[in-house]
């Protein structure tokens, strides 16, 4: 479990991450989302004790991460896929890891194979490309078998079986029980992967929700509607109060009244109904629409 309280970090002028708080619970995948600059990297680092906060705190099961004994136990990281030693081997890399925490080498072994790096086990990390370094990064993050995890954009430079694989992971690891915090400033990569939400703006929280909560806040309040008698409906719809217009296909974009609410009128009028869909946002429109005046860098959303 992850809990982030109060969490502010300011550098210089910049205020990265303001009077944050929320929780990770264990058993879900919770995504992390936010447009460029939000202050993802930044509360992540600070949950793992590489940042200090300007005020506030955040701790892993209950105090903060570097205070526990066997911190790569409680909680593992991938915050930057490239910060391993160029000159180590994969293999050396991890098994340097597992040692620092009395783990045995054959602990590095599991992971590689569980990352699918085993073939190449014992080339120089320097060599790696982006999406082998993802892998690399995740193995070490699971080093200490920990219940905790935290990805900073780990679909970063996969191909589509990497990404995919990375997905089945995350979800794997929550089914087991763990605690999975997953950053991301792709709403379409989170809407397959995680169930709980936590997104950010200007380091401010703008929602912390389910998926499907986040969708049915935004309900676009359209209904598509068609009928073999067109004009009978339009007018039975106008003068109960909706807005209607006419699709290219002839049916009618009705608003400002529920789906049920026009198949009672309709009913009543004899009107026969083929086709009554009220229409939601997208989880992208979702995203967009509540992150719209948050948005920091010009072309900052990919
Ligand atoms: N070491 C630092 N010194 C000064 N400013 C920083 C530092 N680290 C981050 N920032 C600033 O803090 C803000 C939040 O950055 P952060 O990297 O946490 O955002 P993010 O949501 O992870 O973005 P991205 O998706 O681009 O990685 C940005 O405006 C960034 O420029």
């Amino acid at each position: 479990m992850i809990e982030v309280d109060a969490l502010t970090k300011r550098y210089g002028d910049k205020l990265a991450v303001h009077d944050l708080s929320f929780t990770v619970r264990p058993g879900q995948v919770t995504g992390f989302l936010g447009p460029n600059g939000a202050g993802k990297s930044t509360t992540m680092r600070m949950i793992v004790g590489l940042d200090r906060p300007t005020s506030g705190r955040a701790t892993v099961n209950g105090i903060p991460y570097a205070a526990h004994p066997a911190p790569l136990r409680q909680a593992g990281a991938l915050l930057e896929a490239k910060s391993v030693h160029k000159g180590r081997s994969a293999r050396a890399h991890l098994v340097a890891l597992a040692q620092t925490h009395g783990l045995p080498a054959s602990r590095a072994d599991e992971l590689l194979d569980l990352v699918g790096l085993s073939s190449v086990a014992h080339k120089r990390a320097g060599t790696f490309s982006l999406g082998m370094s993802q892998r690399l990064g995740v193995a070490a993050a699971l080093v200490g078998d920990p219940g905790t995890i935290l990805l900073d954009e780990p679909v970063n430079g996969l191909d589509p079986d990497g990404v995919l694989w990375i997905r089945t992971l995350l979800k794997d690891l929550a089914a087991e029980g763990c605690t999975v915090l997953v950053s991301s400033h792709l709403m379409s990569e989170m809407a397959v992967t995680a169930e709980h939400l936590v997104i950010i703006g200007r380091g401010r929280l703008l929602a912390d929700t389910t998926v499907d909560e986040l969708i049915a806040r935004v309900v676009v309040d359209t209904v598509v509607v068609r009928t073999s008698r067109t004009p009978a409906l339009r007018d039975l719809l106008t003068g109960a109060g909706a807005t209607v217009e006419t699709d290219e296909d002839g049916r009618l974009l009705v608003g400002g009244l529920p789906a049920e609410r026009i198949g009672e009128l309709a009913a009543t009028a004899g009107l026969p109904l083929y086709e009554v869909v009220p229409q939601r946002a997208s989880l992208e429109q979702a995203y967009m629409e509540l992150t719209r005046d948050t948005v920091e860098y010009e072309g900052g959303r990919s």
